[in-house]
C-alpha cells in the first residue's frame, strides 16, 4: 500500500485549474512504491500520474521535477511534468508537494533479456548526454559522505562477519574516491536507482525511466554499475549474467564511448554500486522510518552482491 495521503476526485475539482489539463474525470491510487502518494490521474486532456511527496520537500523536488523536464525535452523517455498556467512544475496538495507527471505506456520488464538490456544501456547513455548541459547541481545524496554517516548506525547490528566486511569495503570505497582514476571519470547529474520497476517496457521497445527521486550528480560509472547489478544478474545469487551484461554495456558504449579511465574504474565500482544498497537496506531494516508501512527490501542481496564482485570479475566494459 502507497497512498499515505487520499486523495478524491471531489479534492481536484478546483485544485486542477491551475493546470492546463481540462478537467480530472478519474483517479486511481497505485499500491506499489514506497516513498510517495501515487495515483493514476486521467483529465480530460489525456492520462498522467499525480504525485504527492511525503518526504521530500519544496525546495528539494526542483532539481528532481527539472531535471526531468530537461530531459524529456531532450528526447530522453522520461514522465514530463506538467507546468501549471504560472509555469510552476510544484505546488501544494492537502500541504505537501505534489506534481502531475505524464503517464508510460506499458510495465516493467522483471525478467529482462539482452535485448531489454540494450535498450536500458542505450537510454542511460542519452541521458548521460542530455543531462551535461543540466545547470543545477545537487551530489548524490546517498553517496561517500551518507555511507561514512550510516556505516556507524548498522554496524552494532551486523555479524561479526558482516561488521568486517562492511568495515573493509568503506576502507576499500574511500581509497578508491581518492584515487586519480577516480578524480577522471567523468560526471554529471545520473539516476541512481535504474532498478528494473524503474523502467517502462511494451514488448521490447523501451517506453521510458522513471522514479528520479534518487537522482544527484555522481559519476557517469556509477549509475552504469548500479543498473548493471540490478539488470544482468540472476537474482538468486547475485551472478552477473554475460550476455545481458555484454548487451547493456555495448549498447551504452555505442552512445557514449567508455573512456580508459572508465574502464579502469570498473571493477571497484560494481563494489560501490552494491554497498551503496546494501547500507540503505541494512538501514530500513535496523532503523525503519516512523512512516513506514511497507516490509523493507532484503539487506542480504546486496550483500551477496557485494561478495560476488569482490570475489569474481565482471566483463570488462569493453568486450
Ligand atoms: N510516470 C509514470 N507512468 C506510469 N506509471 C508510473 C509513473 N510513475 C509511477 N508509476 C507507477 O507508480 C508506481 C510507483 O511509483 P514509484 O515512483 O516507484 O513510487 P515511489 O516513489 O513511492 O517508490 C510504479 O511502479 C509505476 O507502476
Ligand atoms: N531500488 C532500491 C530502493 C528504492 O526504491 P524504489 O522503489 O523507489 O526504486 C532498492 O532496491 O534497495
Amino acid at each position: 500500500m502507497a497512498v499515505f495521503t487520499s486523495v478524491t476526485l471531489g479534492d481536484l475539482t478546483q485544485w486542477i485549474k491551475q493546470f492546463p489539463l481540462g478537467q480530472a474525470v478519474a483517479l486511481k491510487g497505485i499500491a506499489s512504491g514506497i516513498e510517495n502518494s501515487n495515483f493514476f490521474l486521467t483529465t480530460e486532456g489525456g492520462e498522467y500520474v499525480l504525485t504527492i511527496f511525503e518526504n521530500l520537500s519544496f525546495e528539494q523536488l526542483p532539481f528532481y521535477l527539472k531535471l526531468m523536464h530537461h530531459l524529456a525535452e531532450r528526447g530522453v523517455l522520461v514522465p514530463a511534468p506538467v507546468a501549471t498556467h504560472e509555469g510552476e512544475l510544484i505546488v501544494p496538495l492537502h500541504g505537501k508537494p505534489a506534481a502531475i507527471v505524464s503517464k508510460l505506456e506499458g510495465s516493467s520488464q522483471m525478467d529482462p533479456q539482452p535485448v531489454h538490456c540494450a535498450a536500458v544501456g542505450s537510454m542511460l547513455a542519452r541521458m548521460h548526454l542530455a543531462a551535461q548541459d543540466y545547470p543545477l547541481v545537487q551530489p548524490n545524496l546517498r553517496g561517500l559522505d551518507w555511507w561514512n554517516l550510516t556505516t556507524p548506525k548498522v554496524l552494532p547490528y551486523l555479524s561479526a562477519e558482516n561488521a568486517h566486511l562492511l568495515r573493509a569495503e568503506m576502507h576499500f570505497q574511500e581509497a578508491f574516491a581518492g584515487c586519480d582514476t577516480y578524480r577522471q571519470l567523468q560526471r554529471g547529474p545520473v539516476h541512481a536507482d535504474l532498478f528494473r520497476n524503474n523502467v517502462m517496457f511494451v514488448g521490447e521497445r523501451l517506453t521510458g525511466f522513471f522514479d528520479f527521486y534518487f537522482a544527484g550528480c555522481d559519476t557517469w560509472l556509477f549509475d552504469v554499475a548500479v543498473t548493471i547489478n540490478d539488470w544482468c544478474i540472476d537474482l538468486a545469487s547475485g551472478v552477473l549474467d554475460t550476455p545481458r551484461v555484454r548487451a547493456m554495456l555495448d549498447a551504452y558504449h555505442a552512445v557514449r564511448p567508455f573512456t580508459p579511465a572508465e574502464r579502469t574504474a570498473w571493477q571497484p565500482m560494481l563494489r560501490a554500486a552494491a554497498l551503496r544498497f546494501w547500507l540503505s537496506r541494512l538501514y530500513d531494516y535496523y532503523q525503519p522510518r516512523e512512516a513506514e508501512m511497507l516490509t523493507p527490501h532484503d539487506p542480504t542481496h546486496f550483500e551477496r552482491i557485494l561478495r560476488e564482485r569482490i570475489a569474481t570479475p565482471a566483463p570488462g566494459l569493453t568486450g
